[in-house]
């Protein structure tokens, strides 16, 4: 028999079994299960990616819904563990959700959460950052510093990239992209080119704005283009970086072949998912391109980077901590509890999962409704009316 997986317990006689797969920020998310009766069951087991063997056991007989973390495997056999227990929900402690088979929970009659909106300027902040990082060596420089190896200011010390003026090329100009080509473009007047499905019209009439603005001022104007390809974003930009969802079209987006498109003094910075980006690749290009610089918030093989990775300088790594501000984290765990509250009670799905602020009002009681359920129509839930 295998072995019991340590849980904590809140509310131990509430009607509706929930089970979060991880201890979440914040309490507040804890108190409106409990609030609706529920008893929540939290994994404090000291492992930090789960097995599907894991889940499978915390599970359990009876389960009514689980919220659960994008590092773990959900397809047919947990969500068919999910629906033998009676469990009709779940929600990922994420606005990805390339973790998920939607498909076997479609099959399995379960509702499928994520978490938009509440972390899109915190995960564009970390892009932003990680893009001044690399164009001023930031790392490089500090390591430096902390070696001893500083014996005074010299003409070409850590010299990196001027980005006011130059372009910055987003691909995918969804939320975060959006939020992040703005930060770029506003603070450090650069010129946008963005590559995107779909047309960002509201992204496009705030860079228009901001440069009539500019030009009133008697400042050189910022512009900005809709790329027609990929390519174009690679060839023209200076600065990269990558927001799109991880799927078929996007798997090894940036590849050998991408990579010798773009500049040689050009800067990618990726907080989407590793596997959009053909790692080995890059490691290759950054070997052979030393001028080409990189901010990584996530890798392919994540938790491991690939060889030789670890060893460049021209490489600045972060462990997937883009969303990782308290707010954010904290809404994250509340924005997943509600999806998993409002499938349980059989309230609606939110209307508009790009505006999920009145369930993260702490003092108002959030909406009766699931902020965000990704195969709403898929299930035939209803959709509340905002
Ligand atoms: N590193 C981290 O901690 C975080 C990573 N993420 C990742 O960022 C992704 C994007 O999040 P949001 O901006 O909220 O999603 P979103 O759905 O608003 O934006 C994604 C955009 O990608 C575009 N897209 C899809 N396929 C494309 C293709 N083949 N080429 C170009 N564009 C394409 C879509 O049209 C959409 O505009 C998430 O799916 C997640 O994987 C999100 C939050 C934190
Ligand atoms: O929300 C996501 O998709 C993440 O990667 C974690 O912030």
């Amino acid at each position: 028999m295998s072995k019991p997986i340590a849980i904590e317990v809140y509310n131990p006689n509430g009607k509706y079994r929930v089970v979060s797969t991880k201890s979440m920020p914040g309490t507040r998310w804890i108190n409106l299960l409990i609030e609706q009766d529920c008893r929540v069951e939290i994994c404090t087991q000291k492992k930090t990616i789960l097995s599907v063997e894991d889940i499978i056991a915390l599970i359990g007989d009876k389960c009514d819904g689980v919220i659960g973390q994008l590092t773990e495997d959900w397809g047919e056999t947990l969500f068919a563990a999910l629906s033998r227990a009676g469990g009709k929900a779940f929600s990922n402690m994420a606005v990805g959700y390339n973790n998920v088979d939607v498909n076997a929970a479609n099959k399995h009659g379960v509702a499928v959460g994520n978490t938009p909106g509440v972390l899109t300027e915190t995960t564009a902040e970390l892009a932003a950052s990680l893009s001044l990082a690399a164009a001023r060596r930031i790392v490089e420089s500090d390591q430096f510093m902390r070696a001893g190896l500083y014996d005074g200011w010299l003409p070409h010390l850590f010299v990196g990239n001027l980005l006011k003026g130059q372009t910055v090329g987003v691909i995918g100009a969804g939320r975060i992209g959006s939020a992040y080509a703005r930060m770029m473009v506003e603070g450090f007047k650069m010129n946008l080119i963005y590559y995107d499905l779909y047309q960002s019209t509201r992204l496009e009439k705030f860079v228009t704005a901001y440069g009539e603005f500019l030009k009133a001022n008697g400042e050189q104007p910022v512009t900005w283009k809709r790329a027609a390809s990929m390519d174009e974003v690679l060839r023209e930009a200076d600065v990269i970086s990558l927001h799109p969802i991880l799927d078929k079209t996007t798997y090894h987006l940036i590849n050998k072949e991408s990579l010798a498109t773009m500049k040689k003094e050009a800067i990618l910075i990726n907080c989407s998912r590793g596997p959009v980006v053909d790692e080995v690749a890059l490691v290759e290009h950054l070997k052979q391109n030393p001028m080409f610089r990189v901010g990584l918030d996530v890798f392919e093989d994540e938790p491991y980077m690939k060889p030789g990775l670890a060893d460049m300088k021209n490489a600045v790594v972060v462990p997937h901590i883009a969303s990782a501000s308290k707010w954010t984290r904290e809404g994250m765990a509340t924005l997943a509890a509600l999806n998993v509250l409002g499938k349980i009670k059989g309230y609606p799905v939110w209307g508009d999962a790009n505006r999920v602020e009145p369930f993260l009002n702490e003092n108002a009681p959030p909406p009766a409704a699931s902020p965000s359920i990704v195969n709403a129509k898929a299930l035939g839930l209803p959709v509340s009316k905002l």
